[in-house]
């Protein structure tokens, strides 16, 4: 089967590999749509993510979608022919964090594309049945695949307890923010601004359904806020950028007694925090980290239309392609890339 891998920074390789067999509990599944995320594209330009570094060649993807073509003999959930979408870190399923619900926790979770785990620019993938989700007819494969980014910001969402009438802000109008800004607008929130410092990216949030956005290269985001919300501040903040000057203005842009959701990961560790302006404010800050049971809810948001994530997608390649689709994503204007796998 073929495969692209990363052999170092800058240098993805096309390989035939030996197509995989599913183990009893696995479906194997051919894989059509794939997801360029930010973090495939940080290890194509240098790597590593922090401690996690490509000394093996990889392959990257972890936003996935296809059909489903054989499967082990202990699979009574699946049959070939349906329609599937992968979620990409599998767990122990016997920590405590496993036995709590909490399996994104889990310490020794694989993720696929996360060193050593390969992951699914491919054409076929082995997976765990229970981590496979069959997606109705009305959800496309290129949906399906963005289930990933999509539950990111339902988790995100859920870790803020975004509610019916909240109004919420979020920083940074990447596939995240995006897809945070669909989850809150799920979640009942009735209004939802957005920063960035991208105008096209604030066009793409306003045609979107932003109700105000905010560009922090000419706005000041705590003053854009007061005026919105009566100089009472967000309900809740999602700050979905990683930039130090965007997480750092969180905390006056959230109300007094409200919640701030921290999902983009800063390149320093540590970033100033005024821990008074925490404890004075009765502020909720919490860390959101990847997802769990999400994808059931992901998959019926889309199914109805809650949802809209395809909207994000600004140009799907072939896997032959990934080379230029990879630079194309590195592009200051480009919020989602694809990789289709005929
Ligand atoms: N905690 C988690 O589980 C996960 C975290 N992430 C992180 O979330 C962040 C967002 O992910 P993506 O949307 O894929 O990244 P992205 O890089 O595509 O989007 C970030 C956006 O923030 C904008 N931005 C930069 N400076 C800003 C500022 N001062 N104020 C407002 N916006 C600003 C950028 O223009 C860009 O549009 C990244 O840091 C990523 O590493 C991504 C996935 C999972
Ligand atoms: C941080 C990321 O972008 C990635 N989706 C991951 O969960 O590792």
């Amino acid at each position: 089967m073929r495969t692209v891998v990363l052999r170092e920074p800058g240098q993805f390789e096309m390989r035939e590999r030996d197509r995989p067999e599913p183990a009893d509990d696995e479906v194997l599944v051919a894989v059509r749509d794939v997801g360029i995320c930010g973090s495939d594209v940080h290890y194509y330009e240098h790597g590593r993510i922090g401690d996690y570094v490509v000394e093996d060649p990889l392959v990257l993807g972890h936003e996935s979608a296809g059909d489903v073509v054989a499967v082990g003999e202990n699979v009574e959930t699946l049959v070939p022919g349906a329609r599937v979408t992968l979620e990409p870190g599998v767990p122990c399923r016997q920590c405590r964090h496993c036995k709590r619900g909490e399996y994104h926790l889990c310490t020794d979770v694989e993720f696929m594309a996360t060193p050593p785990h390969d992951g699914a620019f491919a054409e076929y993938v082995a997976w765990p049945a229970d981590f496979v989700y069959e997606l109705p007819e009305a959800v496309s494969l290129r949906e399906g695949a963005l289930c990933e980014p999509l539950s990111v910001g339902i988790h995100a969402c859920r870790r803020g307890d975004v509610g019916v009438g909240d109004t919420v802000l979020v920083t940074g109008a990447g596939p995240i923010g995006m897809l945070a800004m669909e989850a809150a607008r799920a979640a009942g929130a009735t209004d939802v601004l957005v920063s960035d410092v991208v105008g096209s990216k604030l066009d793409r949030a306003l045609d979107r359904g932003a109700d105000r956005v905010i560009d922090v290269t000419e706005t000041d985001l705590d003053s854009a806020v007061d005026e919105y919300t009566d100089g009472v501040g967000a309900d809740v903040v999602v700050e979905a950028s990683g930039a130090e000057p965007s997480i750092e203005s969180t905390l006056d842009a959230v109300r007094r007694g409200g919640t701030v959701v921290l999902v983009g990961l800063a390149d320093e560790a540590e970033v100033p925090l005024d821990v008074l302006e925490i404890i004075d404010n009765e502020l909720d800050v919490h860390g959101s980290f990847r997802y769990a049971n999400t994808y059931d809810a992901a998959v019926d948001l889309l199914a109805d239309g809650t949802v809209d994530v395809e909207g994000i997608v600004d140009f799907t390649d072939p896997l032959e392609e990934i080379d230029a689709a990879f630079r194309r994503s590195m592009e200051p204007d480009t919020v989602k890339g694809m990789i289709s796998i005929d």
